[in-house]
């Protein structure tokens, strides 16, 4: 359960009490998530998600992460509104954690995506990287090159104690993408972390996304690679073609992919499985054994690492033909 940060009765009451939403009736921790505290809140307008910033968010990027929410809003993406309270601020302090308050999004993430739930998730993607485009602020993506080093410097010591030669691979990939990694291909704001726990549905359609709290500005195609990796493979490590087929026709029937974003699909693929397995690893190593959280397997994305090792060509996956 993600819940790193515990708030009192009275501290939440009076923090409801700035903003016009009515006097707060019940709240309670979420289970899911890893990254964030995140509260249900109950007040008498109605229901909100209540957020405390924790250890990966920089402060001064929640206002980027904030704006965004807002600004995919207006172009009609369906994500949650930051709540203003009377004082216009959406970022507040709560128990000594920067925290804001945001709207309640109806829906249910998928534990099992099926096929039609990759075409949702494609269209989707596609549409949240078009209303981007006119996004006014920009962040960098610290989890792309130079962040996978530091964080693979910070664990590279105790590796092998999570999954025995782990330090040498990661060592060898790295080098590799040092080497080859993408440059040129189109750029704008994406998700980062557009994985199928932040992604509701309602009767097998998208009703909204969450999370906004990788989002930066970097290739779009990266963006795909992240959601190849985290919706087309099965529980036994194989990978779904037809998965891939159905997100990826719907993302280009909205925004076609470049030949050359398609060319580099495996090589992002590669630095998306190294991403996550690199911050599954360090919070494996680093989350306090107390704290009520799930920690996600490492193991899982080393596997798809290996897997994208082993294609030499975008059509191994059935890329190409669509
Ligand atoms: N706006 C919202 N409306 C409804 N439920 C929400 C909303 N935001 C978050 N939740 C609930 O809180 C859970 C955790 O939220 P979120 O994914 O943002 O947390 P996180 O700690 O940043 O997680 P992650 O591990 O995905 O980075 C979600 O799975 C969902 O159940
Ligand atoms: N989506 C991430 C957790 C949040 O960064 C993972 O599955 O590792």
């Amino acid at each position: 359960m993600a819940v790193y940060t515990d708030v009192s009765d009275e501290e939440l009451e009076s923090f409801i009490a700035s903003y016009d939403i009515g006097a707060l009736t019940s709240f309670k921790g979420i289970a899911e998530g890893v990254e964030n505290s995140n509260y249900l809140v109950h007040t008498g307008s109605g229901r909100y998600i209540l957020t405390l910033y924790e250890k990966r968010v920089r402060p001064d990027d929640l206002p980027y992460f904030l704006a965004l929410m807002e600004h995919l809003a207006a172009r009609g993406l369906s994500c949650p509104l930051p709540v203003h309270d009377r004082e216009g601020r959406t970022l507040r302090e709560l128990a000594g954690r920067p925290a804001a308050l945001i709207s309640f999004l109806e829906g249910l993430s998928l534990r099992r995506p099926g096929i039609e739930h990759c075409a949702g998730l494609g269209q989707v993607l596609a549409q949240f990287h078009i209303a981007g485009a006119d996004f006014p602020m920009a962040r960098g993506n610290d989890l792309s090159l130079p962040g996978w080093q530091a964080l693979y410097d910070d664990v590279k010591e105790n590796a092998d104690t999570v999954i025995p030669g782990l330090k040498d691979e990661i060592a060898r990939e790295l080098a590799h993408l040092e080497t080859h990694w993408a440059t040129g291909l189109p750029v704008g704001v994406i998700h980062a972390d557009l994985f199928p726990d932040n992604v509701f549905f309602l009767d097998d359609k998208v009703s909204g996304l969450i999370d906004f709290y990788f989002a930066c500005n970097d290739m779009l195609a990266y963006d795909v690679a992240v959601c190849l990796n985290a919706w087309c493979f099965e529980p036994d490590a194989s990978f779904n073609v037809t998965k891939r087929r159905a997100m990826l026709q719907a993302y280009e029937l909205e925004r076609p992919l470049t030949e050359a974003e398609l060319a580099a699909l495996p090589l992002l693929a590669r630095g998306a499985a190294l991403r996550f397995l690199l911050t599954r690893t360090y919070d494996w190593l680093n989350t306090d054994a107390n704290a009520l959280v799930k920690t996600k397997d490492p193991a899982e994305y080393l596997r798809k690492l290996r897997f994208h090792q082993r294609v030499t060509s975008y059509r191994d996956y059935g890329l190409g033909e669509h």
